[in-house]
């Protein structure tokens, strides 16, 4: 009986939704009669052991997954879960992500210290996000707002909301859904707002392109409404040339399902200015999705907003 191992990170989060998946997956294997026992190997990344640097400064895609990726090339692991928002949109040669789940919650959320939502924060409230592109959509819909970069894990940023002067942090609501610390968010901030990063919400899950069985496995976990709206987001990231550290944001939602057939989507796709407080947005409706993210990403080419990320690509 093979036994299929599973890298992930040291976080609770990333242990925690890489436990979930693991159970996820026996369960399949139960309904599908087939025999996989499970095994996880921690790995340390770059991007864990540099938690307290601003990212962006630091520069690098994939700096949460790169370890991971060379561990699985060396067949010391066979697969990885990973926040698609982390994963970067060319993958090495010889891996490929076999799994998009569905998605949980894509919304940006604020914990704030009065327990209020964003227009009850006083005026200059500081608000601490690590996101280039949570900052600049903050202060598009906001300009008073004293946005400062808060760093860590997110157990870490909320004790620091507790423990320094912040009045709201901001955070993705999935992680903090799958930590199970729900009633800790006070304000869900809508899509029309905060613009979500690029495959929030949604985990993936990275294989060996070779390894057939482990694919077989994989496919059957595949939510295909999420597969398509990922693939919308990522190709308007790849059409960018960004990473998870530049203004950039997206969210493709399927508006027809029609049974899969010739399913309609939706792709709104964002470029920030956090200097500037300024975002350019367009969205369009299709059902090609790796065409449609592109086709988002020239639209806002078109509009010269692409040299904002000049400054930002590592
Ligand atoms: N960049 C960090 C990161 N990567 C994935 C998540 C959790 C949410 C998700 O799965 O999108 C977070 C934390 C956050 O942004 O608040």
């Amino acid at each position: 009986m093979r036994t299929i191992i599973v890298g992930t990170r040291q976080s609770a989060l990333a242990l925690t939704q890489t436990q979930h998946v693991i159970d996820e997956l026996k369960e399949l294997c139960k309904q599908h009669g087939l025999s996989y026992q499970f095994e996880t190997k921690k790995i340390v990344t770059k991007g864990d052991q540099i938690l307290n640097v601003t990212l962006s400064k630091v520069g690098g895609k994939g700096l949460f997954v790169k370890e991971i990726e060379q561990a699985m090339m060396n067949g010391e692991i066979d697969i990885a879960v990973h926040s698609m928002k982390d994963v970067p949109a060319v993958l090495p040669e010889g891996l490929m992500i076999g799994a998009v789940p569905k998605r949980e919650d894509p919304r940006d959320c604020l914990i704030t210290k009065s327990g209020k939502g964003l227009d009850d924060l006083p005026e200059g409230a500081k608000v601490g996000t690590s996101s280039l592109r949570r900052m600049a959509q903050l202060k598009a819909y906001r300009a008073d707002l004293n946005v400062e970069w808060i760093r860590g894990n997110i157990d870490s940023r909320i004790k620091k909301l507790e423990n320094e002067d912040f009045d709201a942090i901001v955070l993705a609501a999935a992680g903090l859904k799958r930590m199970g610390w729900e009633d800790r968010i006070h304000h869900y901030l809508p899509v029309d707002i905060s613009l979500p990063a690029v495959g929030q919400g949604a985990l993936g899950i990275e294989c060996r392109a070779d390894d057939m069985q482990v694919r077989e496995l994989l496919a059957l976990y595949n939510d295909h409404q999420t597969v398509l709206a990922v693939a919308a987001e990522r190709s308007f990231l790849s059409a960018l040339n960004g990473g998870c550290q530049v203004p950039i944001g997206a969210y493709a939602e399927v508006i027809d399902w029609n049974e899969g057939l010739e399913p309609k989507l939706k792709v709104t796709g964002l470029i920030g200015d956090p200097e500037k407080h300024q975002v350019w947005k367009e969205a369009i409706e299709g059902n090609v999705p790796d065409e449609m993210g592109k086709a988002v990403a020239e639209r806002l080419i078109k509009q010269g907003a692409d040299r904002i990320l000049e400054q930002y690509r590592g």
